[in-house]
């Protein structure tokens, strides 16, 4: 049986009196990918930046690995590496250069900041191109950049803010590689939202869907799109209820 990766416990958050969530519950085992999906304004980058800490629930509970992210902010945090929203880089230094400068944050012995680098840019393929300036990289590199800078932690879950937005088909194909890497060589688990259902429809185990700030699936994706009903087509049917 794989540990609980991910709880989200009864989780709510309320700004200037209006519920952007409304007590959501779910959990992601280890080495899973698990896509959360809603409609525009569901609230799922609000439970995204919660899940990062960069804002605090209202209600309920966040354990990243068993901890909790409100009373072992620091623990829970280095359990978790994400990209929210776009990757932030600045893109007149090289993406070794940006990789360095963050590493810092993970590691305090050089040689060993060195060497995480050096892996971290052989796990997302950019292995080659670190001494070339950001600014010159394309948006699929960019990206791959923002996995290899979620990485350099070495954390067990990775969350994705709309990692496909943009990409081109071979840039599409390569996050999705990556993705499966991530998982099978890496066991990491990964929480993914995305509009792109085909998209999550190749790489996700479990499902989440969330409209207007309520819980509206939790499970397998093969319970929700079955052999007759793609994800779209489930997932359209589920949010026009
Ligand atoms: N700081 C804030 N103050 C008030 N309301 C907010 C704030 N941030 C987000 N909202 C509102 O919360 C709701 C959820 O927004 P959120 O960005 O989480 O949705 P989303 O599911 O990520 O949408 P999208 O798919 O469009 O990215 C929206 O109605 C949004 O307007």
């Amino acid at each position: 049986m794989k540990n609980t990766i991910l709880n989200v416990q009864s989780v709510s958050k309320k700004m200037k009196k209006r519920s952007l969530l409304n007590k959501v519950s779910f959990s992601v085992k280890g080495g899973g990918i698990c896509g959360l999906l809603g409609p525009n304004g569901a609230g799922k980058t609000t439970l995204i930046r919660m899940l990062t800490g960069l804002i605090k629930p209202t209600g309920g509970q966040i354990l990243l690995n068993g901890k909790n992210i409100m009373t072992e902010r620091k623990e829970a945090l280095k359990e978790v590496g994400a990209i929210v929203e776009s990757p932030i880089f600045f893109p007149y230094m090289t993406g070794g250069e940006n990789l360095h400068n963050l590493a810092r944050l993970h590691i305090s012995s050089k040689s060993e900041r060195e060497k995480r680098v050096c892996e971290v840019l052989g796990i997302v393929g950019l292995t080659g191109r670190e001494d070339d300036k950001v600014r010159t990289y394309s948006l699929g590199m960019k990206q791959r950049l923002g996995i290899a800078q979620a990485l350099l932690g070495d954390p067990e879950l990775l969350i994705l803010d709309e990692p496909a937005n943009g990409l081109d088909p071979i840039g599409v194909r390569e996050l999705r590689e990556l993705l499966f890497k991530l998982k099978e060589e890496y066991g990491k688990t990964i929480l993914i939202s995305s509009h792109l259902l085909d998209e999550l429809q190749r790489v996700c185990d479990q499902i989440v869907v969330i409209r207007e700030g309520e819980l509206m699936w939790n499970g397998d994706l093969n319970e929700f799109a079955t052999e007759n009903q793609n994800l779209e087509d489930a997932f359209v049917e589920l949010v026009s209820r």
